[in-house]
C-alpha cells in the first residue's frame, strides 16, 4: 500500500486515537504554529483552510511555515470561491514552487452561487492541474451528518466518484470529513461508507477545545447538528454553557466504537483559532491514553 508515503501519520499502526492525527489552520494562526511546533508531532499534515478574507500571499506564507517547521502543508481548494481558472493555478502554482506542497484538499466551498467557473470540487480535480503540478495525494471532504443538498445516496455517490476520478489521474485519495459532535453518526457513516467498498482512508474531524460559544458560532456557520442531546453526550449541557469544552467524551466514545469494519481511520482536528490549545489537548489525552482503551477494556 502507498498510502502511509503519500499521507503521513498512517505508516506505523495507531497506538491509541491520537496516532498519526492532523491540524488544520489558516493563514492568520502562523505565530500560533510557531509557537505550538514544538509540541506538534514532527512531519504532521496541516491543512490551510481556504478562508474568503485571507489572500493567496498569505495562504502560501502559511504553508511555507508549514514546510519549514517540519510538517506537511496541505492547503485547501474552494472550487465556488475562485474566481478564475488563473486563480487557481496561480495558487496551486505558488504552494508547489514556494513550499513543496505535494498533497491537496478540494472543497465546494459555502457560496450559494458559484463566483467563478468552479461549480464543485469535481471541476478543480477534472482540470488535470493537480497531477499537472506533481500533487500526490488529493483529499475531499466527507459529511457525516449529511449534506443539504444530496440525498445520503447521492452524496456518497460523489464521494465514490471523486475518489474514483482522483485514482484515475494517478493520484491517491484521502478523505477529511466536516466536524461533529456525535460518536454514533460518524461511526454509522463510516459503517456505510465501507459497506459501499470505499476502503480510502478516512481522517475524522474532531473540534479542538474551545469555549462553548465558540463551538456553537462554528457549528452553525458549517452546518453541523448540535443540538442538546448531541451535545450532552459531547459534555455540554445546559448548566455548564459557558467555559471550555474538549472533545474528550467524544474521542473515547470513538475509541470505544471503532473496530476493523470501520476501515482505516485517523483523526483531524480543527482548532478554530485555538491551535495551541488544541496541541496541549492532543499531548494531554496522548499521555493519560498510552494505548486504545477499548484494547485496554478487552
Ligand atoms: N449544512 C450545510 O450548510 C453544509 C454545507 N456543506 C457544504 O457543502 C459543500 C460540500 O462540499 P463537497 O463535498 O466538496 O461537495 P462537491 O463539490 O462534491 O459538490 C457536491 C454537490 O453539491 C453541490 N454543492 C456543493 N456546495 C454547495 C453550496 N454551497 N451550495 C449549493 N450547492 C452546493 C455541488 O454543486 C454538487 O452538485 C461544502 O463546501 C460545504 O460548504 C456541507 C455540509 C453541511
Ligand atoms: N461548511 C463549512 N465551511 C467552512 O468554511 C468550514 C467547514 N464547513 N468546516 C470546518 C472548516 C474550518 N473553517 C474555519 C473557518 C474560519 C476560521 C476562523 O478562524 N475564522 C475567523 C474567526 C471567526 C470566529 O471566531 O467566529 C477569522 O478570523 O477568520 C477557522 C476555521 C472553515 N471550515
Amino acid at each position: 500500500m502507498t498510502t502511509p508515503l503519500i499521507h503521513p501519520g498512517w505508516a506505523p499502526p495507531a497506538a491509541n486515537m491520537l496516532s498519526g492525527y492532523s491540524l488544520e489552520m489558516t493563514a492568520k494562526d502562523i505565530d500560533s504554529l510557531r509557537a505550538a511546533a514544538p509540541a506538534i508531532r514532527p512531519g504532521a499534515s496541516v491543512s490551510i483552510a481556504f478562508l474568503p478574507n485571507e489572500t493567496l500571499a498569505a495562504r502560501v506564507a502559511a504553508a511555507k511555515a508549514i514546510r519549514e517547521l517540519g510538517f506537511e502543508p496541505m492547503p485547501h481548494f474552494a472550487a465556488r470561491r475562485f474566481r478564475s481558472p488563473a486563480e487557481f493555478e496561480d495558487y496551486l502554482a505558488a504552494a508547489v514552487a514556494e513550499a513543496g506542497v505535494r498533497r491537496c484538499f478540494v472543497i465546494a466551498g459555502d457560496p450559494a452561487n458559484p463566483q467563478g467557473p468552479f461549480e464543485n470540487s469535481m471541476a478543480l480535480i477534472e482540470t488535470g492541474a493537480f497531477e499537472r503540478y506533481g500533487i500526490a495525494g488529493l483529499g475531499v471532504g466527507g459529511h457525516p451528518e449529511g449534506h443539504p443538498r444530496m440525498t445520503k445516496e447521492q452524496s456518497f455517490a460523489v464521494l465514490q466518484a471523486k475518489c474514483a476520478e482522483i485514482v484515475r489521474r494517478g493520484m491517491a485519495p484521502l478523505v477529511v470529513t466536516q466536524f461533529a459532535f456525535d460518536a454514533d453518526r460518524v461511526l454509522a457513516w463510516l459503517k456505510a461508507l465501507r459497506a459501499r467498498r470505499l476502503d480510502v482512508p478516512v481522517r475524522i474531524g474532531i473540534p479542538g477545545p474551545a469555549g462553548v460559544s465558540t463551538l456553537l458560532r462554528f457549528a452553525a456557520r458549517c452546518g453541523v447538528g448540535a443540538s442538546k442531546t448531541v451535545l450532552a453526550k459531547y459534555g455540554i449541557s445546559v448548566g455548564k454553557l459557558f467555559g471550555p469544552a474538549g472533545p474528550d467524551k467524544l474521542v473515547e466514545a470513538l475509541d470505544r466504537g471503532l473496530g476493523p469494519e470501520h476501515g482505516p481511520v485517523r483523526l483531524h482536528f480543527y482548532p478554530f483559532g485555538g491551535l495551541e490549545k488544541t496541541v496541549e489537548w492532543i499531548n494531554r489525552f496522548d499521555r493519560a491514553h498510552p494505548s486504545r482503551i477499548s484494547e485496554r477494556e478487552n
